[in-house]
């Protein structure tokens, strides 16, 4: 039925809706705001995986349940729903790579330490997720639009509708934001790239910097498309995922897996295996996925950064179509300067279920063609 959902065009055009409404009103001036005019020796930075992480959080509330937390709103207020929500995501990824599990079910079961925080920062996100449901069942759908007000419509059971919606949550929000600062870091090593993507923009959209995309003309860069497909090639959000093998199986390739085995899968690796993409596999490319101007998908067992088969993302084409309309938003409208040792050591990742940039992306930014790359 998610699945149903998600695909449906009306959906999508409700997330390209919040999606582009949330850059105009918000994304946008806060980034004027901080436009750095002057040549300073030392010009004012700001780290763009906080403000992207920040833009998709809002973005998924509204999304999943038509509820807006203004996390970048000027003033930059930090939701406790937020809060709850990273410590609940960090905490379950320790769990993953402690030594034995024995650990934190011991801790769980004495309610200690870590899991003690877990339990606490869980039970934050299901009061918000239960108080916004038991809102809309007392005083009718309000915005029968987002996902929850959908899914009230034929599911009776609470917690399995809170379920799902945090699960949404989860799925969409550091994910988009990842493959966003991945995406900015890689232009910044490759102004070509800017400089294609300034071009086909130009030409379906006009000259105009300050003219907001729509959904048609999204449609026709096929550039940008390539390039994003690219940059996560390169650095998949998710970048290792696990499954456990429920009894014994055979592989494809023959390989014995016996039942209960932990069976990963890497798209970072992946990625970046001469095998799989040839000897330029560490380069930036986006014209590898264009034939004859047009983009060309690739198979999803080549290209797991989606997973593939049953467990496939679904919020794939919805991913892509935010992520291609902050990108074009912000590169049409700025120039980015990347400071700080991400800049020369590239981006060094954090442990956890999604690829975070550790120290975040210090960025200066300016107006578009004051830098020259
Ligand atoms: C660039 C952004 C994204 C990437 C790289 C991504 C990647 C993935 C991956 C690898 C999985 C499989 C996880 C597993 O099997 O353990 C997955 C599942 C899922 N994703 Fe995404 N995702 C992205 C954005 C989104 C968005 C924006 C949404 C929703 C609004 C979403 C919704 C989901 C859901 C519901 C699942 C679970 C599917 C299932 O288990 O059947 N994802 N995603």
């Amino acid at each position: 039925m998610a699945c149903l959902e998600l695909g449906s065009f009306s959906v999508r055009s409700y997330a390209f809706d919040i999606v582009t409404s949330e850059i105009q009103s918000r994304l946008i001036p806060l980034l004027s705001s901080v436009i750095n005019k002057e040549n300073f020796a030392t010009p004012k930075s700001l780290d763009l995986q906080d403000i992207l992480r920040r833009f998709s959080f809002d973005s998924i509330c509204k999304f999943s349940f038509g509820l807006d937390p203004g996390c970048l709103r000027l003033s930059l207020p930090i939701s406790h729903f937020a809060l709850a929500f990273d410590l609940a995501s960090k905490l379950s990824a320790e769990r993953a790579i402690t030594t034995s599990p024995l650990v934190w079910k011991l801790k769980r079961f004495f309610n200690l330490g870590s899991e003690k925080k877990l339990k606490e920062a869980i039970k934050t996100i299901h009061e918000l997720a239960e108080t916004v449901i038991r809102h809309k069942r007392n005083n009718g759908v309000a915005s029968p639009d987002d996902l929850l007000s959908r899914f009230m419509a034929t599911i009776d059971d609470d917690v399995f509708l809170r379920d799902i919606v945090v699960s949404f949550l989860l799925a969409g929000r550091d994910t988009v934001a990842s493959a966003l600062t991945s995406f900015f870091w890689l232009l910044s090593q490759n102004p070509a790239a800017i400089e294609a993507i300034r071009q086909e923009s130009d030409r379906v959209m006009g000259p105009d910097s300050d003219k907001l995309v729509n959904f048609a003309q999204l449609r026709e860069m096929q550039y940008l498309q390539a390039a994003v497909y690219e940059s996560m090639r390169l650095f998949p959000p998710v970048q290792f995922d696990s499954k456990f093998c429920e009894k014994d199986d055979v592989l494809p390739d023959g390989t014995f897996v016996a039942g209960g085995t932990r069976v990963t899968y890497h798209p970072y690796a992946m990625g970046r295996m001469e095998r799989i993409w040839g000897g330029d596999c560490l380069d930036f490319k986006p014209e590898r996925w264009l034939k004859n101007g047009l983009f060309k998908q690739e198979n999803p067992f080549k290209y797991p950064v989606f997973q593939a088969g049953q467990r496939v993302c679904l919020g794939k084409e919805m991913a892509i179509v935010e992520m291609k309309t902050v990108a074009l938003s912000l590169i049409r409208k700025f120039d980015f300067q990347v400071v700080g040792p991400v800049q020369d050591q590239g981006p060094k990742f954090l442990p956890g279920l999604t690829a975070t940039v550790r120290g975040g992306l210090p960025v200066v930014v300016r107006e578009r063609g004051s830098i020259s790359y």
